[in-house]
């Protein structure tokens, strides 16, 4: 049988399919794997409305059906690791979030706040516990602790330290009227942490880069309270 016919014969689609779900089968990566998945039922499909004398619809019904079984989850993929419909605004706000992948990062800014400030307002505490986490996005942040002042910009993590240690603001924060800035709740956030191990390493890494960006043009005023030290009960050496 010469390749043009052989290619135009019911036979060439139902070994294509095979060769589609076999190849779908031998690959971890989920997106190929439906893409493949579905291009089988497609040649399926080919290949029982050619093969009798009458197109053999309950198996093309069935072909369908798995095919299109495929979709929302090829959908759901593409959007996890694109960034296509995103504002230019969000696009932006993404360059803070390098190691979120896009569907991620539309998780976290689903449970965000975003706020311009219309007069002076204090944000965090020294000594209290905070209830949100900030990002700031303009210049006009004063940081307060003890007697010490400065001026924070855009693109600051603000209470990811209680985040990270459970316990009150380090210091004093007020957004000066004009400035923006995006929050989240404290809860909220744990929550999504919870529901989402990827998320809880991403949040985590995030803030611990924000911390370590923050301790490298920092110099220690005292020391850091050393590790507490358990007194753990002394192994018991079986008897011989
Ligand atoms: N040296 C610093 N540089 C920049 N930001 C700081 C500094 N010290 C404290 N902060 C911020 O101020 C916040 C006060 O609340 P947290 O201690 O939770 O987290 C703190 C940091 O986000």
């Amino acid at each position: 049988m010469d390749i043009i016919a052989y290619l135009a014969s019911p036979a060439s689609f139902v070994h294509l399919a095979t060769l589609c779900y076999v190849l779908g089968l031998l690959t971890r990566n989920e997106l190929i794997l439906r893409t493949f998945l579905m291009s089988g039922s497609l040649f399926y499909i080919l290949y029982y409305y050619n093969i009798g004398d009458r197109p053999l619809w309950e198996a093309i019904v069935a072909s369908s059906l798995i095919a299109l079984s495929n979709v929302p989850v090829i959908v759901r993929i593409f959007k996890e690791r694109s960034t296509f419909g995103m504002s230019d605004e969000m696009l932006t706000l993404y360059r803070s979030f390098p190691n979120f992948n896009p569907g991620q990062f539309r998780r976290l800014m689903r449970k965000a706040q975003f706020v311009t400030v219309d007069q002076s307002t204090e944000l965090l505490h020294q000594g209290i516990q905070p209830t949100h986490l900030y990002l700031t996005t303009s210049y006009g942040f004063s940081l307060i602790r003890d007697e010490l002042k400065t001026e924070l910009g855009p693109d600051n993590l603000l209470g990811e330290i209680s985040f990270l240690l459970g316990g009150p603001a380090t210091a004093t924060v007020i957004a000066e009227a004009g400035c923006s800035y995006v929050a989240w709740e404290v809860s909220d956030l744990r929550d999504l942490m919870q529901r989402s191990q990827n998320i809880e390493n991403a949040v985590t890494v995030l803030l611990s880069q924000d911390i370590a960006r923050k301790l490298a043009v920092s110099f220690p005023q005292k020391s850091a309270r050393p590790p507490l030290i358990v007194d753990l009960p002394k192994a018991v050496t079986p008897p011989l």
